[in-house]
């Protein structure tokens, strides 16, 4: 079978914002202009299509990154047939580990504003997110129609705040209730929807008077911005004469391609205006998958490996969500990045070392799903039925094996118990969890040994909110649940020197293990090390992996609070053997108990994860807000007005930060907002430390 759209053809893009900004609508306006969604419902009455979970529909957001592909010929019909695959990114703080896993099979971005509220903290997060992936991005300032839209203090933030090239290819026609259309600087056309058909017709006119000296400066920065692009437009550009439309598109494109430029383009997602001139951005700017570097990876052997975007290429694909549907099982999406593979062949996951049958491959509208018979490079689908595939994992050719670059997963600084109601919820809770963890890899299980109880982590109060939420839902599971806990470390911080000696002698063979180590702090972040600086074979070198791990084993468990130790640096530099009675368990004891003595005589520690902070308040709540901080245990780090109040940014332990969302709606009648994210480990103050490690007992 022949490929039917050539991979030049294809978006693989994300839309990206802050909540609220409007993303699932521009979405569902995206689907209803392609022709797929003929359904218009609106958010809050429950029926938008993007959001097929139930508690995103009562939430109002929107969870889940689901994958839809939908095609676009331009609105004038330009442009050969383009396939668009969106992948919806979530914009909950909670939930920034779908974004990143959203980023990484995502060729470029479209970040939507709101046009009143400009540059929020979360599309600051997202922006730092897709600029560590470098994917090219522009930017739809929504809410065109809203009370206090302002795209010029918006362009202006997104330059301020977010450090990027942004390049109006667009200004608006009319604010608020004024708003009736947009110019378009390149075409120089002002374009206006009509309103009786849902804007799915419109009418071009000239560009009002009014604006004409505006368009014209505006239209200048563009044209030198694409001009930048090579030397023969900058030649022409310089030379003074005229660049053409073409020309100016191609610059344009090169330099948003290269992460140069940003270009910005506005309406209003609800009002019906400017979705269609947005989507023809999409295939005039961002990136086909030709476009990107080749996804990198490693060989069997070790060796380093790269996968081009071609048919031609072995089979290679990366599983980047995994969803439990209650018709159809588990559907697993996935990025071809490199060959062609069908349905009912087989596959390899390097990751897991199994082969995997894909049986059926589907393709994601929303909620609907198109049986399709095979996939090929570019092209992003969910297989049915996988059993054994965690988000991030490779899926290849089985006689071409690969490893693609995995996705890195923060651990959790959260968690709560988790009890089953009754016996038969018991034993369902446990299959569920399992399930559960497999979907998300932020978000973990397990028993904790003393208590007996079910321990689930994850990122934030409301990710295992939801969590819980599913279980109910979806798995039927009823269960109560505890205070949240906070996720603490240990760690030592001084230099020790320190003795461990595990000798037994009771008759046959005894036990010998002796070791000296050299424990030191390390800065926070830098992990775990382990040297052997043993001279003259004082400890034979089949017991040192065993010191090792006897270390590594205490050092999960604790020692202070039985939270896991980080930040620690040892070195083995001593130590004595016998020849009858040592063994390797002997040393790993010998090991531990040397850590153990070492980490209490080390100046232990107890470290609470901080997170970031940013809250958006009207002005006459700012001393409530910052005076609430402060009791928190929290400093205010900066100040600074926006367009919807008052900026506070400041750094407060995650411990003070439970139930921070109501404390702060009910102090703000809910006019504030705010959002948090995980900044990193500090040493917890003495009172806290000592509550903790009294409450381990
Ligand atoms: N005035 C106005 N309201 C809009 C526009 N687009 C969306 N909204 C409204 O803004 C609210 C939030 O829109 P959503 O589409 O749910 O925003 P979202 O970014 O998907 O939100 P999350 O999924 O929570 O991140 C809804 O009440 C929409 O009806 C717009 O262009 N103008």
């Amino acid at each position: 079978m022949a490929r039917k759209t050539p991979i030049e053809r294809y978006r693989n893009i994300g839309i990206m914002a802050h909540i609220d900004a409007g993303k699932t609508t521009v979405t569902e306006r995206i689907l209803f202009y392609t022709g797929i969604s003929h359904k218009m419902g609106e958010v809050h009455e429950g029926a938008a299509v993007m959001d097929w979970m139930e508690q995103e529909q009562e939430r109002g957001i929107t969870i889940t990154s689901a994958a839809t592909t939908t095609f676009w010929r331009g609105m004038d019909q330009q442009y050969p047939e383009t396939r668009i695959n969106i992948i919806d990114t979530p914009g909950h703080v909670d939930f920034t580990i779908e974004v990143e896993r959203s980023l990484r099979v995502l060729d470029g971005a479209v970040c939507v504003l709101d046009a009143n509220a400009g540059v929020e903290p979360q599309t600051e997060t997202v922006w730092r997110q897709a600029n560590r992936y470098g994917v090219p991005r522009m930017i739809f300032v929504n809410k065109m129609d809203k009370m206090g839209a302002d795209f010029f203090r918006c362009v202006d933030m997104v330059r301020e705040r977010l450090g990027c090239n942004a390049v109006p290819v667009q200004l608006p026609i009319g604010a608020e209730d004024q708003l009736t259309g947009v110019v378009d600087l390149i075409r120089e056309k002002a374009i206006y929807w009509n309103e009786s058909d849902m804007g799915a017709t419109y009418e071009e006119a000239e560009i009002p008077a009014e604006l004409a000296e505006s368009a014209a400066s505006y239209r200048e920065a563009l044209v030198e911005a694409a001009a930048e692009a090579n030397e023969a437009l900058m030649d022409k550009y310089i030379g003074g004469e005229a660049l053409s439309v073409a020309e100016i598109n191609e610059g344009l494109r090169k330099q948003t391609i290269a992460n140069e430029v940003v270009p910005v383009l506005c309406g209003s997602a609800f009002k019906n205006k400017g979705v269609q001139a947005m989507l023809d951005a999409v295939v005039e700017y961002m990136p086909s998958p030709v476009e990107v570097p080749a996804i990198e990876g490693e060989l069997e052997d070790g060796s380093h490996a790269e996968r081009g975007p071609s048919d031609d290429e072995p089979y290679a694909a990366l599983a980047f969500k995994i969803a439990t549907d209650p018709y159809v099982g588990t559907l697993t999406f996935f990025r071809v990045y490199s060959g062609v593979v069908k349905s009912g062949d087989t596959v390899y996951n390097p990751v897991k070392g199994k082969k995997e049958r894909l049986g059926r491959i589907v393709q994601m509208h929303s909620k609907e799903r198109k049986e399709i018979e095979e996939v090929r490079a570019g092209d992003i689908a969910a297989a049915i039925g996988l059993k054994d595939v965690t988000t991030g994992d490779t899926l290849c050719a089985n006689d071409n094996r690969v490893t693609l670059e995995r996705m890195e997963f923060p651990d959790p600084v959260i968690s709560v118990a988790v009890e089953p109601k009754t016996k038969s919820d018991q034993e369902k809770m446990g299959i569920a969890l399992q399930k559960l963890a497999q979907e998300d890899p932020s978000f973990q299980v397990r028993t904790d040994e003393e208590s007996g109880q079910t321990i689930i982590s994850g990122m934030g109060e409301l990710h295992l909110e939801i969590i819980v939420d599913r279980l109910k839902r979806e798995f039927k599971v009823e269960a109560n649940v505890g205070q949240p806990q906070v996720a603490y470390r240990e760690a030592i911080r001084k230099e020790v020197e320190v003795e461990g000696k595990f000798v037994r002698q009771s008759g046959g063979r005894g036990q010998y293990g002796h070791v000296w180590i050299r424990m030191r702090p390390q800065e926070r972040g830098e992990g775990y090390s382990f040297q052997n600086k043993i001279v003259g074979g004082v400890v034979p070198k089949e017991y040192i992996p065993s010191v090792d791990k006897g270390i590594q084993e205490q050092m999960e468990n604790g020692v202070l609070a039985g939270f896991p130790v980080v930040d620690l640096a040892v070195e083995l530099f001593d130590g004595s053997y016998h020849d009858v009675d040592s063994s390797e368990m002997a040393f790993k004891i010998a090991g531990s108990m040397a850590f153990k003595d070492g980490f209490m005589q080390g100046s232990p520690v107890l470290l609470e994860p901080m997170m970031k902070v940013e809250v958006v308040t009207p002005e006459e709540f700012m001393g409530d807000v910052m005076g609430d901080v402060n009791r928190r245990r929290g400093t205010v780090q900066g100040m600074e007005d926006g367009p919807a109040g008052k900026i506070i940014r400041a750094e407060v332990p995650l411990k003070e930060m439970f139930g921070y969302a109501t404390d702060l709606r009910s102090a703000t009648q809910g006019r504030a907002a705010y959002s948090m994210e995980f900044e990193g480990y500090a040493e917890a103050p003495s009172s806290i430390a000592d509550e903790v490690i009294k409450k381990a007992g």
